[in-house]
């Protein structure tokens, strides 16, 4: 079978992914985009290699060439197109976040408990990285003892004006926040922001660098420095701290170079070079779960939780209080 996908958004990320699903992902074929840019639409259709252009985002999320919804657009557009897929009764992966507020995210919730069947998987691309993998094995398997404490940075080269102080944690913050919830086993329960001095690189709106701090149900403490205008690359780090010993993230393997009197690797520049691999399972795994008819991968709950916190992260930006992350009950329907 070819699962015929539709793709909402074709900016950055739908582009990357357009070209993974034409090129790399095998079992699939992209069949119609949408995007309120239709120029940008247009050259992405032609990208897929033929794929059309949707009259606009209900006709691609109904369409009868369209069996399922890879959603990348805005952040803030992300629940109402994902509750029209679902509603459609078609399976989607949703580019994170879930949603900006914790009550779209409890409307997808309950609109796929409604339909009975797992349609909706979060584009949660650390948990497909070996390195993340092998974290998790490790912490899992006992081999640091009882985790205490997770030190955490997320470091953009720059980003555009769009870019607000309150995406540092929906936006950014988000992918750590869904790490460290499925490397610890543990939801997040408080979160509090502490502005250092700011960095002159940057448009005047935002905030930045900021630190988060985030702590779960089991008392293991988070921190986690977002700065987004670090100007020297894409950078990552994951270290957890347990009672008998450590494990840490290992910077993605690059050939070590000797020259001008120094030894060094480069470093990533951008999101997709840095989890190329990472893209690329998870979107297969996607693929390969609609065709089994069958979601796996991080679910609607794993969204919610995750923008739950994130939500009570930006109020933490405003308030410099430590504010409390209070997640509905998780249904059985997500066990
Ligand atoms: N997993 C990861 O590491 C990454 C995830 N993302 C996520 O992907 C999403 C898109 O990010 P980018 O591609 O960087 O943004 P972008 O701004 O480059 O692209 C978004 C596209 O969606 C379109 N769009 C927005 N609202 C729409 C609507 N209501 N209907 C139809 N089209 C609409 C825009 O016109 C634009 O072309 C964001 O939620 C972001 O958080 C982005 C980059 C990396
Ligand atoms: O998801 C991503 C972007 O949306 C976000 O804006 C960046 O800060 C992240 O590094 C990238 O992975």
């Amino acid at each position: 079978m070819t699962v015929r996908i539709g793709v909402v958004g074709t900016g950055a990320i739908g582009r990357e992914h357009i070209e993974r699903l034409t090129r790399t992902i095998s079992g699939a074929r992209v069949s119609a985009v949408a995007d309120i840019d239709a120029a940008l639409a247009e050259k992405a259709a032609a990208a897929a290699g033929g794929a059309r252009v949707a009259a606009d985002v209900p006709e691609l999320i109904t369409a009868d060439d369209v069996d399922a919804v890879l959603v990348t657009s805005w952040h803030a557009a992300h629940a109402e197109h994902v509750l029209a897929a679902v509603a459609a009764g078609k399976p989607v992966l949703c580019e994170k976040p879930l949603a900006t507020t914790a009550d779209d995210a409890l409307r997808v919730l309950a609109a796929e408990e409604a339909h009975g069947r797992r349609l909706v998987q979060v584009g949660f691309m650390r948990r497909f990285d070996p390195g993340y993998r092998e974290l998790r094995r490790v912490i899992a398997g006992g081999g640091i003892g009882r985790p205490l404490m997770m030190h955490c940075a997320h470091r953009n080269r720059t980003q555009g004006e769009r870019y607000t102080t309150e995406m540092a944690a929906q936006d950014t913050a988000v992918h750590e926040i869904d790490a460290a919830r499925w490397l610890l086993g543990e939801e997040i329960v408080s979160a509090q922001v502490i502005m250092p001095r700011a960095t002159d690189h940057r448009f005047p709106h935002l905030r930045d660098p900021q630190f988060m701090l985030f702590e779960t149900a089991g008392g293991v403490r988070i921190d986690l420095e977002v700065f987004v205008n670090c100007q020297y690359g894409y950078d990552i780090r994951c270290e957890t701290v347990g009672e008998t010993g450590l494990v840490r993230l290992p910077d993605p393997a690059r050939a070590e170079i000797r020259s001008a009197g120094r030894v060094g690797t480069e470093i990533d520049q951008e999101w997709g070079g840095r989890f190329a691999e990472a893209f690329d399972v998870e979107v297969q795994a996607w693929v390969d779960s609609v065709a089994d008819g069958a979601a796996t991968g991080p679910s609607a709950w794993d969204g919610y939780a995750a923008t739950a916190v994130a939500a009570a992260t930006v109020e933490a930006q405003r308030t410099g209080a430590v504010v409390d992350v209070n997640l509905a009950p998780r249904p059985a329907f997500y066990a």
